[in-house]
């Protein structure tokens, strides 16, 4: 698997935490940064990340914010992404069984580091369950390939 990662400077060091996670686990890291002490800003890195995943360079994409919440606003802008923010492990695997989700978000103000890699492992490591979820995903894929006015 091939996994895009992003942060800003608010989730420098989860991000580098759940890297060495993944590398451990034979994952195949794309590493799109913020290099930074200096502040950034999160559309910037979610933006390339999402991207990458949509445009299949990566099969899914982790990113990590104070929040998480302006990750996944600006990730999911990106025709393709289902991103979802997740603070928990119940939606972790959830989120993967039910809606596919392509990227996560997390927010390193919010949890530890210790339940932050346990809910990346969990999401990397679940597969879409499909079946009746697949009607529902496909509406908001349908509504996506629409377009918006
Ligand atoms: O976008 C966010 C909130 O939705 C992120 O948590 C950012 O990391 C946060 O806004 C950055 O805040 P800062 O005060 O500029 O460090």
């Amino acid at each position: 698997m091939r996994v895009a990662i992003g942060s800003d400077h608010a989730g420098v060091e989860l991000r580098q935490e759940v890297v060495n996670m993944m590398q451990e686990m034979g994952i195949e890291v794309k590493d799109a940064g913020c290099e930074c002490s200096t502040s950034v800003d999160y559309p910037d890195y979610a933006i390339p990340v999402a991207e990458m995943v949509a445009n299949g360079e990566a099969d899914r994409g982790i990113l990590i914010c104070g929040t998480g919440i302006g990750m996944s606003i600006a990730a999911n802008k990106v025709k393709g992404i289902r991103c979802a923010l997740v603070h928990d492990l119940f939606s972790a695997k959830a989120t993967r069984l039910h809606n596919d989700s392509n990227v996560l978000a997390m927010g390193e103000r919010i949890i530890g580091p210790g339940l932050a890699l346990e809910i990346a492992r969990v999401w990397l490591t679940t597969e879409y369950e499909g079946g009746r979820h697949s009607k529902r995903v496909g509406k908001i894929s349908d509504y996506e390939a629409k377009g918006t006015k």
